[in-house]
């Protein structure tokens, strides 16, 4: 494949045009929109008009005038088109952490309620540790005669739910392999044993389908700062299936999450919906970011999103094979196209060094301990012949050993 062959690839691209709403870095060939999504034109002017007019101008009027107010509603209806999730059932809020925190707290009750003696909570040991961590606050919090995480090989996962378990929470793509589990088969297995599924969708939404009211999943969280291009520690979201709202209860019971907040009453009342997942005041500034950011999805088929992706990363791959380096960095991706999230992950000795020597040559990829680096393929903003100049400078820095210059020794940046 050469570079005219990948820039026939461009001219037939549906989501060709897609990349001028995006705010393209100068001389950057992109890979990391898995760990943080470029900004997008229209959140830059939104921001600028959120600051120039709605906040120094119109105050505190803007709450009502510029619907602040109903800010976590509008962002989390526009995800929940993006998550295949009807009205009314996703919010936009917090982080994925607080999140899990409202949605595993929320899930053990509604279990509970009905069988005291599941009290597991399962998961897998490479899931993305936030995840992990939160169960271990949430056992803390509420005892392990509620709560205990129990931890299994993702690929073991359907096998071990049992009468024991109440929850299983699930990253659908995994952050360091890019692995795509299969998110309907395991909630249908979890419902035939009695357990609910909580589903984190960080590395999906926007990426590629997903069907959550199809799936029957009970509870999901996700963030905007990925493929949804919120910005960096933008709020995050959570959908609950409006089959739990009438049982459902969570402990972060903040003023937003009332049944009338405005009444000021000294009772807390929570609201019947998913309103209840709201605690305080949303983030208005990070919050009209993400609300422009979702705007580029619009008119946008995931399905041609997800082939789009897919063929970016075979094209990624066969390169790498064209250059005879598959054998120098091994995949840990799967080989099937629909186990794999918009990501690839290799195992190389000197990951470290390669990505940092990549950065160098204007290859944004990233590095994950103990020695993966990660190629993150974002359909909307990223081109055939981004792939094509990723892999020659791939090419280039190995032919030329600059990953193994001894600045890279020592590990000194946080991504
Ligand atoms: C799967 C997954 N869950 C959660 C998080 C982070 O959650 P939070 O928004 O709380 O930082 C990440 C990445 O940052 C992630 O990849
Ligand atoms: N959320 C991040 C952050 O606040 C700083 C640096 C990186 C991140 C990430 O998103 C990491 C990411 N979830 C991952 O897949 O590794």
């Amino acid at each position: 494949m050469n570079l005219t062959d990948i820039q026939e690839l461009d001219i037939i691209d549906p989501f060709a045009k897609h990349r001028e709403q995006f705010q393209l870095p100068e001389n950057k060939v992109y890979l990391d929109g898995n760990s943080l999504g470029i900004m997008t034109k229209a959140t830059e002017t939104r921001l600028q008009n959120v600051i120039q007019q709605q906040w120094s101008q119109d105050l505190i009027n803007s709450w009502n005038d510029h619907n602040w107010v109903n800010l976590p509603q509008t962002v989390g209806e526009k995800i929940a088109h993006l998550i295949g999730a009807e009205p009314e059932q996703t919010i936009c809020c917090d982080s994925i952490s607080v999140n899990l925190f409202k949605a595993l707290t929320a899930a053990l009750t509604i279990v509970q309620t009905q069988d005291s003696e599941r009290t597991v909570v399962l998961s897998t040991k490479d899931n993305f540790p936030t995840d992990l961590y939160m169960v271990q606050g949430v056992a803390q919090f509420l005892g392990q005669h509620r709560c205990q995480l129990k931890l299994v090989d993702e690929s073991e996962l359907e096998q071990h739910i049992n009468s024991k378990t109440a929850l299983v929470l699930a990253t659908e793509v995994n952050f360091r392999t890019g692995r795509r589990i299969n998110a309907k088969q395991l909630v249908a297995n979890a419902h035939e044993n009695g357990a609910l599924v909580i589903l984190d969708l960080a590395h999906s939404a926007g990426a590629m389908p997903v069907h959550l009211d199809d799936w029957q999943v009970d509870f999901a969280v996700g963030c905007t700062y990925k493929y949804l291009n919120g910005g960096p520690g933008a709020p995050a979201f959570i959908y609950a299936a409006k089959r739990h709202h009438k049982n459902m209860s969570q402990p972060l019971s903040g003023w937003f999450g009332h049944a009338r907040p405005f009444d000021f009453s000294p009772e807390y009342e929570p609201a019947a919906g998913i309103q209840q997942m709201l605690t305080g005041t949303p983030s208005v500034l990070a919050m009209s970011a993400v609300d422009a950011a979702l705007d580029v999805f619009k008119g946008v088929s995931l399905e041609k999103l997800r082939e789009k992706s897919l063929q970016l990363s075979d094209v990624f791959h066969q390169l790498l094979k064209t250059h005879d380096l598959d054998d120098v960095l091994q995949p840990i991706f799967p080989e099937q196209r629909s186990e794999r999230g918009s990501q690839l992950s290799y195992h190389y000795e000197h990951a470290y060094g390669l990505c940092q020597a990549l950065i160098q040559r204007g290859v944004v990829a990233d590095f994950r301990a103990p020695n993966y680096i990660r190629f993150g393929f974002t359909p909307l903003y990223n081109s055939f012949e981004d792939i094509w100049q990723a892999a020659e400078q791939l090419r280039q820095v190995l032919a030329e050993n600059e990953h193994l210059d001894p600045r890279w020794q020592q590990r000194n940046t946080v991504t």
